[in-house]
């Protein structure tokens, strides 16, 4: 019997009035529910808001290194529950468990080091023309601040936002995508066992649309920070931005991998696998544009195929898994979206391109690793954010003609280069 994990407002576990639920679905076998969570409304919603307003006040008044101990507690008990919280994210999106477990230590990690910023430097004295003024800045808290999630890092990404807010004085409100809240929930214990004072940390589940949408109308929510999609991020940005609050936007990449002649060429594959193929290349730092050298491109490329073949694909909780399934469905169909463009636009498909169903593999959204060849710039593969198991090569004479596409995106988020020479600019 799975569990439904309720709200976290102003300090109490609170059962939503809409009685919905969502539920969250096993990637690697579709019909297992992980754990449900509640279709929260834009009144808890409200009541959160003004829970962390309320809280913010006296949060805000303790010392630096006060806070910083809640933060190195809550971090503490995650260790304590590491191995249920990576498994329920490898449960609940796919990522093979040392993937996950990875992550959560990422999380503690991050928590730790924010603990540490309660005791450093928070401003500057700033030297004055006027012998009798002391001018200096000092960081000081916005207020309340809304935290949209998704799903590829449930631990991580949070925190990585929820720490930083919390020690310099702001209380927070996570709002985590539907197919991570399981595990974002787990973590929310954590925060909860801490003994965070009531209203400081709080947790509200619910679609993008009602608590997402609401977070970002909310005048008691003074910053929103959020990571997903581009026009999710870009809508917040303009609804934030529209009533003066402050927002953080980081959305999606199409990064480049830069293989250059003069390379170690197994090192430059074993990068390309794990920078694009790793977590099922669900990251936005997910290297998928691999910009290589004619000069070495043949043997590159057989390097590469040979390797990805002997990836080993299936349920994250298998030891001997490499790349575990698609998070979940929707994200299933774009990559087999993408990979019909692909193939239409007239890339070549040097590997894979299928769905995996031999066996348990039936169960689950798998894919195989997918290679591309003869990929141009002005395809929709070399251009847009794919989300999935899968590589386009593409081929250049010079290092200029590498960094030419390399550019030749929309996005800017991540790129990496392979290559014994330095580049100076
Ligand atoms: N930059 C990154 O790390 C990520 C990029 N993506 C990209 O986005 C694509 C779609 O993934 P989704 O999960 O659908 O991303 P999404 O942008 O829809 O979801 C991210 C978060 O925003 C919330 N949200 C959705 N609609 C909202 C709205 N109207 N107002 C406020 N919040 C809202 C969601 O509930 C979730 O918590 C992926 O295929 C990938 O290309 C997705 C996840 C992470
Ligand atoms: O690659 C990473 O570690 C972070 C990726 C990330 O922020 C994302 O995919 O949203």
């Amino acid at each position: 019997m799975h569990k439904t994990f309720l709200n976290y407002i102003g300090g109490e576990w609170q059962t939503s009035k809409s009685g919905d639920i969502l539920s969250s679905y096993n990637p690697a076998n579709k019909t297992e529910v992980v754990g449900s969570v509640q279709k929260s409304t834009r009144e808890e919603l409200d009541e959160a808001a003004a829970q962390a307003k309320k809280a913010q006040k006296a949060w805000r008044k303790l010392a630096g290194a006060e806070r910083g101990n809640y933060l190195y507690k809550a971090a503490v008990i995650m260790e304590e529950n590491l191995e249920e919280i990576a498994t329920t994210m490898t449960k609940e999106m796919g990522k093979s468990l040392p993937e996950a477990k990875g992550e959560t230590t990422r999380g503690i990690q991050i928590l730790k080091y924010f603990a540490g910023e309660g005791m450093r430097s928070d401003g500057d004295v700033i030297p004055s023309t006027d012998p009798s003024a002391l001018m200096f800045s000092k960081r000081v808290p916005i207020g309340v601040v809304g935290v949209i999630t998704p799903w590829n890092f449930p631990v991580a990404i949070p925190i990585w936002k929820i720490a930083p807010a919390l020690i310099y004085g702001n209380t927070v409100i996570l709002k985590p995508a539907s197919e991570g809240s399981v595990t974002a929930a787990k973590v929310i214990e954590c925060f909860e066992k801490a003994d965070f004072p009531a209203g400081v940390v709080n947790f509200i589940t619910g679609s993008g649309s009602v608590i997402g949408q609401g977070l970002a109308e909310n005048k008691d929510v003074n910053a929103v920070t959020f990571t997903g999609s581009n026009n999710v991020g870009k809508n917040i940005g303009n609804i934030v931005g529209a009533r003066g609050g402050k927002y953080q936007l980081e959305m999606g990449g199409k990064n480049p991998i830069i293989i250059a002649e003069d390379c170690d060429i197994e090192a430059a594959v074993d990068a390309t696998l794990s920078g694009g193929l790793k977590s099922t290349g669900q990251k936005c730092t997910c290297s998928s544009r691999v910009i290589v050298q004619s000069a070495i491109y043949d043997q590159f490329k057989e390097r590469l195929i040979k390797k990805a073949k002997e990836i080993t694909v299936g349920d994250g909780m298998d030891a001997s898994t490499w790349m575990g399934p698609c998070a979940n469905e929707g994200q299933f169909n774009t990559v087999k979206y993408y990979i019909d463009k692909g193939k239409e636009e007239g890339a070549t498909l040097a590997l894979g391109g299928n769905q995996l169903t031999e066996g348990n593999l039936k169960n689950g959204y798998y894919i195989e690793p997918t290679i591309f060849d003869n990929v141009t710039s002005d395809m929709t593969i070399a251009q847009e954010e794919i989300f999935g198991p899968v590589l386009a090569l593409m081929k250049v004479d010079t290092i200029e003609d590498a960094i030419a596409v390399a550019n030749d995106v929309e996005f800017g988020l991540s790129a990496s280069i392979f290559t014994k020479i330095s580049i100076i600019y």
